[in-house]
Formats: structure tokens, C-alpha cells, sequence
């Protein structure tokens, strides 16, 4: 990505929001031809984090457009209205002032706060008059074994309390019986429950055994209608990574060739060092233009990742690292 000055500077955001994915009949003979070659994948994975992905003078500005793509993310047995109030604010006002003003910038908020189910109204509450988006993880997450009718009623549920987006687990033994008429039924359901609230299909990659079933599951989504393919819950034991991202970046490409219909991406799961978020942003840029690197059509799930980009500005500016209380998060 280390081309032109201009060609690295930020791009300014585009206005017109792309029509929604309406999906598409399942075309099972398009699944059976999508493969991955995982050799050539990791090789390619690999050099990504040793280029320089973005030119120093540009950093803090992809930094700041990382921090518009995060799903502020906090998905805890233990979480409480007040560390959801604490998470909303830090949503409103992702980055301190005195970092924010002499960057010329004002008015920026993640793109979204992620939360269970019974989060959503507090969630909603502190976000009142923000525009940010409650997105609402669904469908038995993270493991999505609950029956079918459950799963479906707590979308209904979610999408009840004000949860703009929903972020739905598949089932992952569709994928590795090669049951893609299910999965395809599946989450034609779950788009189907969403009425007019956006869908992430969460795909639990580090569940999927192979790169070909990542493409093929990615495909299968889409043609179900998912908004957003998403990697992982952040509770499996391998959650984002690049060859993964890869895959699912590239399948997204290859539906908008044959459809015309933008998908959008969100890789989650121990994504936490600004350094990595700049490398998925090149990724979209290099792979699929810089219309992906907008929070309508990318986002990271990450519940840590914000802290580290306010220090990395904060030292952008100061040439020094202040300490990590400095960036509570809530
Ligand atoms: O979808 C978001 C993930 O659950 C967040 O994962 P993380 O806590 O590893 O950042």
C-alpha cells in the first residue's frame, strides 16, 4: 500500500450507502467450484504484517478511521449496566479531546457497541442522540446449539428491544457435513428475523477445519442474504486470522463480480494492537478498495483494540506512551 501521497492519505467518506445483500437462490454447483489453496493463502498472510502497510505521515489518520470500524465489543457472563454505561460513553468519545483537536478531527464515535441480549436497553439508553448502532449477538451464541425456534425468537427478541444489528452464530456442523441446503435454510431464517436490522454471520472460523469450508460457508451466507460475514465469537480457540481473512475478503469480492451486491466483513477475536488494525485496513484496501474501509462495510469486533490505538495516537503526538489507565475503557 506504499504507493503515491495521495494514494495513502485518508479517503474521504463516501455518502451513498450501497443497496442491502437481498441474497440470491442457493447455487450449489458455485459452492462445489469454490476452493482455497491454503499453501499459496499463507504464503501471501505472511508478508502481510512485515510490509509497511501505511506511511507515518498517514497513520494517525488510518488510525482514527480503525477506531470509526470498532465494534466496541464487551461479551462477559459478568457485565453490568454500569460497565455497559462506561463502554457507551466510551463509544460517544472513543478518543480524548486533547488527542482529537490538534488531529483536526471532532465528532468521531466507533461504529458500534456490541452487546448480549439483556445489555440492549442500557446500551441503548446511553447511546441516545449518538446515531451508534446497538448490534446484539444472537442465535445461542457463542455455540449456537439452542433449537432452531429459540435461536429465531431471540432475534425476534433483540430486534424488539432496538438492536440494529444482530450478529447470528451458524451452525457449524452444517459446514463440516457439507450440509449447505442447511446452512443456507438457517440463515435464511435468521435474515428473515432481522426484518430490517443487519445481519453478521458470525462463522467461527477457527471451528471450520479447512480454508475451502471458510469460502464455501462465506458463500453460502451470502447467498443467504448476511449483511456482514464475520470471523469468530471470540470465544473459540482460534479467532481472527489473516489467511482466514483472506479467504473471506476474496469470497466477498467474488460475490459482488457475480452479483453486484456489496457484503461487508468484520474479523473479531484478539484483534487488540494497532499495528493489526492498520494491516486489516490495508488488506480491504489492497483487496477490495478503500469503499471497504468505512464502517458500513467493515468492522472489527474487538473489546481491547481501542485502548492501544488512543496510545498510539496519543504517542503520535507526544512522542511518548502514556500509561494504560490513561485509556480505561470502562
Ligand atoms: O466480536 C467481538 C469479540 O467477541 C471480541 O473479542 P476480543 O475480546 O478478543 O477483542
Amino acid at each position: 500500500m506504499e504507493k503515491t501521497a495521495s494514494e495513502t492519505r485518508l479517503p474521504q467518506l463516501v455518502a451513498e450507502h450501497p443497496p442491502r445483500n437481498p441474497g440470491m437462490a442457493l447455487d450449489l454447483d458455485w459452492v462445489a467450484r469454490v476452493q482455497a489453496n491454503t499453501s499459496a493463502i499463507e504464503r501471501r498472510a505472511k508478508t502481510l504484517p512485515g510490509r509497511r502497510s501505511v506511511k507515518k505521515a498517514h497513520q494517525a489518520a488510518w488510525l482514527l478511521k480503525a477506531v470509526s470500524c470498532i465494534d466496541l465489543t464487551t461479551l462477559s457472563g459478568d457485565d453490568t449496566v454500569g460497565r455497559v454505561q462506561r463502554l457507551c460513553a466510551k463509544a460517544r468519545q472513543p478518543v480524548r479531546e486533547d488527542i482529537l483537536e490538534p488531529l483536526g478531527m471532532s465528532g468521531l464515535t466507533t461504529g458500534a457497541v456490541c452487546v448480549y441480549h439483556d445489555m440492549i436497553a442500557p446500551a441503548i439508553d446511553a447511546l441516545q442522540g449518538s446515531g451508534i448502532p446497538v448490534a446484539a449477538v444472537s442465535t445461542g451464541f457463542p455455540a449456537g446449539l439452542s433449537p432452531l425456534h429459540l435461536r429465531i425468537a431471540e432475534i425476534e427478541e433483540s430486534v424488539k428491544a432496538g438492536a440494529a444489528e444482530i450478529d447470528i452464530v451458524i451452525s457449524r456442523r452444517h459446514v463440516l457435513t457439507q450440509d449447505w441446503q442447511a446452512l443456507y435454510e438457517e440463515m435464511r431464517a435468521f435474515r428473515d428475523a432481522c426484518g430490517d436490522a443487519h445481519v453478521k454471520a458470525i462463522l467461527a472460523t477457527g471451528e471450520l477445519g479447512s480454508l475451502r469450508n471458510v469460502a464455501r460457508a462465506s458463500l453460502v451466507c451470502m447467498m443467504a442474504g448476511a449483511d456482514f460475514i464475520k470471523t469468530s465469537t471470540g470465544k473459540e480457540s482460534v479467532n481472527a486470522t489473516l489467511p482466514v481473512s483472506l479467504v473471506m475478503i476474496r469470497a466477498i469480492r467474488d460475490y459482488l463480480d457475480a452479483t453486484g451486491y456489496h457484503v461487508g466483513y468484520k474479523p473479531a477475536g484478539g484483534i487488540s494492537k494497532a499495528k493489526d488494525a492498520l494491516i486489516y485496513l490495508s488488506l480491504m484496501k489492497d483487496e477490495l478498495g478503500v469503499r471497504w474501509c468505512q464502517p458500513d462495510l467493515f468492522r472489527f469486533g474487538a473489546s481491547s483494540l481501542l485502548g492501544d490505538i488512543e496510545r498510539q495516537l496519543e504517542h503520535h503526538l507526544t512522542g511518548a506512551y502514556s500509561a494504560n489507565h490513561r485509556h480505561a475503557m470502562g
